[in-house]
């Protein structure tokens, strides 16, 4: 059993006796019985606009383990398909889209019809809220600026970013108003999985890390701040979760920026660093190697134990420096949760 809300309440700052746990990418591949329902969808952007296969794939982890959230089935790239770009998952590569090249691209990209095309996601919140147990917390989430540009322009998953930097370092003006629009459309996504349901927040910057430090705080420490200062008037009291991926020493950036409620910390950041530089200014989350979750047992324990007493005394979110992968072994999820819980 979990107590009721563990996780907003530890998002507000107050820290009980119970650290909560959540794990991103806890729904997906590793999961048998996600890769049964998996197949009931030709493909993947269907799947995830199906409300009946999205709630029963955000329910799965959760009626398996004692976790305190679960997170919204959907994808970061929903939000550029809503808004009007061509966006497929091709089997065995990963997302795909028809790459845009300057700011022509974006007449006809808007809002509203973003907010149109995305009903089946916010059917998928309200069902939701329905079917999920009282003292289990509804996350929603959305990719931010900068990496949901980067996906845009790239065309798809890309190793260097070459072609999306080369734009915001070559033509700063024009990518500006690329990040505008998705400040927009992020903000307004979110705006409506809270409306629907959603009593948390996470915004996933999966590559703030490609960019040089000033780079990052321009594009997208700011760009997320803006969102954020506008949820806080439309949707006040409901917890954001900040995820710069791989910034570094850019993570105290973002505490001292007081952007969100809590940080996400990769599992690249020491945590005895970060218990300066970060949870001094906030709640933190994360950092976790989702690697030690394939390999389990006594090294995965010694590795939990190493974030506990680090960041354990002060307000903390149990979480993963990143999302589990395919090959995580079902049972050693369970493993981590045991010994999260059994900590003191
Ligand atoms: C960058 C990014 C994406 N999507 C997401 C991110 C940010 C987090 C991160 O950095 O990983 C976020 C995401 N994607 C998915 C969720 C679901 C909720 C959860 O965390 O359980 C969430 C929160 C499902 C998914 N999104 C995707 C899958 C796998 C597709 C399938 O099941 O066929 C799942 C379960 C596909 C996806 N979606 C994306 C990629 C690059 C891929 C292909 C790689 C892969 O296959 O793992 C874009």
């Amino acid at each position: 059993m979990t107590h009721p809300k563990t996780l907003v309440e530890t998002l507000h700052g107050r820290k009980g006796d119970r650290t909560p746990i959540w794990l991103m990418r806890q729904a997906g591949r590793y999961l048998p019985e996600y890769r049964a329902l998996r197949a009931e969808a030709k493909n993947f952007l269907d799947f995830c606009f199906t409300p009946d296969l999205a709630v029963e794939a955000t329910l799965q982890p959760i009626r398996r383990y004692d976790l305190d959230a679960a997170i919204l089935f959907s994808d970061i790239l929903v939000v550029p398909y809503g808004l009007g770009q061509k966006v497929w998952f091709e089997e065995g590569i990963g997302p795909l889209l028809d790459p845009i090249v300057d700011t022509e691209a974006l007449k006809g990209f808007e809002t509203t019809r973003m907010i149109e095309a995305l009903q089946p996601v916010y059917e998928t919140l309200r069902r939701l809220k329905q079917e999920l147990p009282a003292d289990r917390t509804l996350i929603g989430f959305a990719g931010a600026p900068w990496t949901l540009t980067s996906y845009m322009i790239e065309g798809g998953s890309s190793r260097d970013f070459a072609k999306a930097k080369l734009w915001a370092y070559g033509r700063p003006d024009s990518f500006q108003k690329l990040i505008d629009l998705l400040v927009d459309a992020v903000a307004a996504h979110l705006e409506a999985q809270v409306a629907a349901g959603a009593e948390v927040l996470q915004i996933f910057d999966s590559w703030a890390g490609a960019l040089d430090s000033a780079a990052m705080r321009r594009w997208s420490l700011e760009p997320i701040r803006a969102i954020v200062t506008r949820l806080k008037r439309t949707a006040p009291g409901v917890p954001v979760i900040v995820f710069p991926r791989g910034v570094g020493t850019g993570y105290r950036d973002f505490a001292e920026a007081g952007v969100g409620d809590a940080i996400s910390l990769d599992q690249h950041i020491d945590p005895v660093w970060a218990r300066d530089a970060v949870q001094r200014k906030c709640v933190v989350q994360g950092n976790l190697d989702p690697r030690w979750l394939v390999v389990g047992g006594e090294g995965m324990r010694t590795a939990i134990h190493g974030i506990l007493d680090a960041l354990g005394r002060g307000p903390l979110v149990f979480n993963l420096g990143h999302g589990c992968v395919p090959e995580t072994p079902p049972e050693h999820v369970a493993e981590l949760i045991a010994t999260v819980r059994a900590y003191r």
